[in-house]
């Protein structure tokens, strides 16, 4: 660690104008049935993470306020979705295909215009970096796009019918209902759009919570969604998810729950629905993906691999390499590299050009954090970088702990945070045999030069995981790949593509094959109401 902690810290005076939150941004109204409705209730209190220097110790900063909505608010929200689905026959739910097109296609250009106040938002409520957050912002906006060009081409192959055994059939697509949108505090723009702008497209209605942190940053867009989609299509709920969220699910009115967040909150909500079994669940939840490093592996490829995989957004991504198995061969070259790519990390305030380490926005994640490295020390490893696991408030140096072993948490545990065990193993078994005792099974990445050898090693890892990464860090993008997980690590699959699909529900119109029918048929396809988007059999 180069600077001393102390330097880390601006004084307000100190941060570029273009950065500055000059007073605190006081949201007092919420999105409900096409109005920006004022918020007479208590409103939460928004601090940054992002610590300023001043009198005495480092400080954080309050920024802003937004509504913590009563039950009976956040109930109504959801009524007005409800009501704008109209079980199916709300004018959101029958409009063409075309027309749901151009309204998200206006909104993205609204979006758009709120660049620059959206971005210094995600700077200041979740720590992350200019760069990333600009990524952030690009990303949302171009899923968006590819989004809608996904659409265009399923609403193309949709004047076909099939005949299969005597039966014309044409297949269809149609939306689910009232969707209950919520994106993690990580990326809270990108993969809340993730689920909201597929559910919205296929014509469902929505109730969209903003994540823990990154609550303001929905504050630039809100009057988008009003300005750009019909009454009561999106909606917007604020405030303490455990007290807000019970009772929407128990309401029986959310069709679908659309989440990325932790698995355990996950259950507690589909628990919470009166059938459970018929919710439909759109997950993104917990990983703990492992990189396993071969000895015949390019360490200088391996070590930067696993130094970005482990720690861009200082290691708060569910993609992240939350454990590196390393063969015991190069295990100390490979930790001595690491250690160094560590300690050329530039660390400090979101907006310093190039810095990577930056505070973390959950106030008692530091303190998690140097619990699993004590954990650990007591039980035989040690941090290897000089400075690992120091801490200042909400900031905490990234620690490398070798030898980590079974007995310790951080083993098992995901950490989402800046800290990289190292586990060193003889026998390629010991990995494989981690991956399928694992709770989870999002992704893992395989360092190596023996081509058999990853071939065998991605037959025995291809029940286990989603993806397999061939000498690359584990990763969502690009977002036309599926991405998903096995066991309490996802539901249902989100690429572009894929999450038109589960944000619908396939139909189909038959009919006997005879004269007479497929003249109807025809007639049917040909004049087919615009707002059944149809497919071919495969999609
Ligand atoms: O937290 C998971 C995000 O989807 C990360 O996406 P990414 O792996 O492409 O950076």
């Amino acid at each position: 660690m180069k600077e001393s902690l102390a330097a880390l810290f601006p004084a307000e005076a100190e941060i570029p104008e273009a950065f500055r939150i000059p007073a605190p941004l006081t949201q007092d109204y919420y999105l409900i049935n096409g109005e920006l409705r004022r918020w007479s209730g208590p409103l939460q209190e928004i601090l940054s993470p992002v610590q300023l220097s001043g009198a005495g110790a480092p400080a954080a900063k309050l920024i802003g306020a937004a509504p913590l909505l009563s039950v009976e608010a956040a109930r109504e929200a959801l009524e007005v979705a409800a009501r704008a689905y109209s079980n199916g026959r709300g004018e959101w739910p029958t409009m063409s295909v075309g027309e749901r097109i151009r309204c998200v296609a206006r909104f993205a250009a609204a979006v758009q215009e709120k660049r620059a106040e959206v971005v210094r938002l995600l700077m200041w409520e979740i720590g992350k970096s200019l760069k990333e957050a600009e990524r952030e912002f690009d990303r949302a906006l171009s899923y968006l796009r590819e989004t809608l060009e996904a659409l265009k081409e399923l609403d193309r192959v949709s004047s076909r019918f099939v005949i299969q055994q005597g039966i014309i059939g044409q297949i269809r697509r149609a939306p689910l209902g009232v969707v209950l949108c919520m994106g993690p505090y990580n990326f809270p723009l990108y993969e809340t759009f993730t689920t909201l702008i597929p559910a919205l497209v296929m014509g469902n209605t929505i109730v969209m919570k903003p994540p823990r942190f990154g609550i303001l940053l929905f504050a630039p867009l809100l009057e988008a969604f009003r300005a750009c989609f019909p009454a009561g299509v999106v909606n917007t709920v604020y405030g303490d998810g455990e007290v807000v969220l019970p009772p929407l699910m128990a309401s029986g009115q959310v069709d679908v729950l659309g989440f990325i967040g932790t698995h355990k909150v996950a259950d507690a909500l589909r628990a919470a629905h009166p059938r459970p079994h018929r919710l439909r669940c759109v997950l993104g939840l917990d990983a703990k993906n492992p990189a396993i490093v071969l000895p015949d592996a390019d360490l200088d490829l391996a070590v930067r691999e696993c130094l970005s995989g482990s720690l861009t957004f200082n290691g708060q991504r569910c993609t992240a390499l939350k454990i590196l198995f390393v063969h015991r061969s190069i295990v100390e070259q490979f930790l001595e590299r690491l250690a160094a790519g560590i300690g050329s990390l530039s660390c400090g305030v979101p907006w310093q050009e190039g810095v990577t380490v930056t505070a973390l926005p959950e106030p008692e994640k530091p303190e998690f954090l140097a619990e699993l490295v004590r954990d650990a020390e007591s039980k035989g490893a040690r941090v290897v970088n000089p400075g690992g696991g120091t801490r200042s408030g909400s900031f905490f140096y990234p620690a490398l702990i070798y030898p980590v072993s079974p007995q310790m948490r951080i083993y098992h545990e995901e950490q989402f945070g800046p800290v990289i065990p190292v586990v060193p193993f003889d026998d390629l078994r010991e990995t494989i045999d981690y991956v399928v005792a694992s709770p989870y099974g999002q992704q893992a990445s395989v360092f190596g030069r023996d081509g058999d050898l990853l071939a065998q090693l991605v037959d025995a890892l291809v029940n286990q995981v989603c993806r397999i990464n061939i000498n690359s860090q584990c990763q969502r993008s690009p977002d036309s790949f599926p991405f998903n997980g096995r066991k309490n690590s996802a539901e249902g699959t989100q690429s572009v593509a894929d999450a038109l699909r589960v944000f619908s529900i396939r139909i189909v119109v038959a009919a006997r094959e005879t004269d007479e029918n497929r003249d109807i048929i025809t007639n049917i396809v040909r004049e087919r109401k615009s707002h059944f988007l149809s497919t071919d059999f495969m999609l």
